[in-house]
């Protein structure tokens, strides 16, 4: 990686973008509140699909749905998250070891497989007291959010043209809202209230009424934003992972070994257990480290404005890169582009290391993200040991995460019991 200085600025078509990596610069501009810097402009067909979610807001209506969104990702219920993501983790492990019945080892994508799982997290977490609807609404959301991919183009107008994908997602968000409303309306009804990310913002809707509280729309909008923002981000996490311990054997043995300390070789994680999972998320950030998953944080100037040192004019962009920040020498060392998961043994922040942001607009989905991936690692070296594949090639690719493009075969066998 070339270092081409702390601070320049260079065009995306007709808008300026300033690139910096001044720490004084990137902590005024995260920590910003005051409304002079917003979230970057998502992609209309994104924006299209998402409708008024947090990811996409600013101003008054973001700071509405924010107060609403961030109690239903709160400890207690992250607790009671366990036992559901411990059951998409089991449906892992089994069509593995069924896989593993057959033969001494065997090849898998596992890019594919933490895709599945993540969606499955997300979509009983999200509405997980009713599982019958959940499937079904995630599957539509996902069906949705990959349409107004397929339509991401630099080139203005060009969504319009794909009349047909258009008209599908526009009965796609029929039927999303049909099956929602249901759900939410239902919910309503009843007199408790449910442990999952849907009855958790509904309670908190309820408890701020007074202050606006959120729409039935807004409600849908937040589940489909949750989707967009945790599903891929959280796979992407897990994949480059498990490619890294497929490589150094030596911090698979050691994590296995915690693994057994903690849990045995056959129960499964408690909450308690998971904080007990050190070298695990030692790992996990030396990962997000050397990949991760969002390689840029961006804002926008809504007025000209004073950052730092620095006069910024009304509508420049401002980029964060996050990717050369964390493979910067001067940061981490002459070691910077080595695997070292031991730089992250004490548990002191690392002040430039920050994969979820940082400030009033960080991620309010890092726990879960962090939960879960800690969670299926557990699994994964408590029932397989596993190698990197000579068919796989190194290719990360960045298309609104940094993933793998050719995906992640890992060779794996099932551990002796
Ligand atoms: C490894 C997984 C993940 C990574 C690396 C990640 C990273 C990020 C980053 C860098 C931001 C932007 C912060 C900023 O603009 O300052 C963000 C925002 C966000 N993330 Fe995540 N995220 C992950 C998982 C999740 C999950 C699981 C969820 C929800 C279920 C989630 C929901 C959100 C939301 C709603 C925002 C917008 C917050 C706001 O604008 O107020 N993320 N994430």
């Amino acid at each position: 990686m070339v270092y081409i200085g702390s601070r320049f600025l260079c065009w995306f078509g007709n808008k300026p973008v300033l690139c910096t990596d001044d720490p004084i610069v990137v902590k005024e501009v995260l920590m910003n509140s005051n409304g002079v810097l917003e979230s970057m402009n998502f992609n209309p067909s994104v924006r299209e699909a998402l409708g008024r979610g947090i990811l996409i807001l600013n101003g008054s209506d973001w700071e509405r749905h924010r107060r609403i969104v961030v109690p239903a990702f709160g400890v207690d219920n992250l607790k009671e998250m366990v036992s559901r993501i411990n059951e998409s983790g089991r449906n892992v492990i089994q069509r593995w070891t069924q896989k593993a019945s057959t033969c001494d080892e065997f090849e898998l994508d596992v890019f594919k497989e933490f895709k599945i799982f993540t969606a499955d997290v997300i979509g009983t977490t999200s509405f997980g007291s009713d599982p019958g609807q959940a499937k079904r609404v995630i599957e539509l959301i996902d069906e949705q959010i990959a349409l107004a991919i397929a339509d991401y183009s630099f080139v203005p107008g060009y969504r319009y043209l794909c009349v047909k994908r258009r008209w599908h997602s526009m009965k796609l968000n029929r039927e999303i809202k049909k099956c929602l409303t249901e759900l939410v309306e239902g919910r309503r009804k009843m007199a408790t209230r449910d442990s999952d990310l849907l009855g958790s913002m509904l309670e908190a809707n309820q408890k701020d009424a007074d202050n606006g509280g959120l729409s039935i729309e807004e409600i849908i909008d937040e589940c489909k934003t949750f989707f967009f923002a945790g599903h891929e981000s959280t796979a992407v996490l897990l994949a480059w992972t498990c490619m890294l311990l497929g490589i150094h054997q030596e911090w698979q043995d050691r994590a296995r070994a915690e693994v057994f300390e903690v849990l045995g070789t056959d129960r499964v994680p408690t909450w308690s257990d998971v904080n007990k999972l050190k070298t695990v998320g030692m790992i996990l950030n030396e990962s997000l480290r050397l990949y991760p998953p969002g390689v840029a944080i961006v804002r926008k100037a809504v007025m000209d404005c004073k950052i730092g040192s620095i006069c910024i004019p009304k509508d420049t962009q401002i980029f964060i890169p996050l990717l050369p920040m964390n493979h910067n020498e001067t940061t981490w060392g002459e070691d910077a582009e080595k695997f070292n998961p031991n730089r992250f043994s004490e548990a002191s922040e690392k002040a430039s290391f920050f994969p979820f942001g940082k400030g009033p607009r960080a991620c309010v989905g890092q726990k879960l993200a962090l939960l879960e991936s800690k969670i299926l690692m557990a699994m994964i070296l408590q029932n397989f040991s596993f190698h990197l594949s000579k068919n796989y090639i190194h290719s990360p690719v960045v298309f609104i995460t940094m993933y793998p493009q050719h995906g992640v075969p890992i060779i794996l066998h099932a551990l002796k019991r």
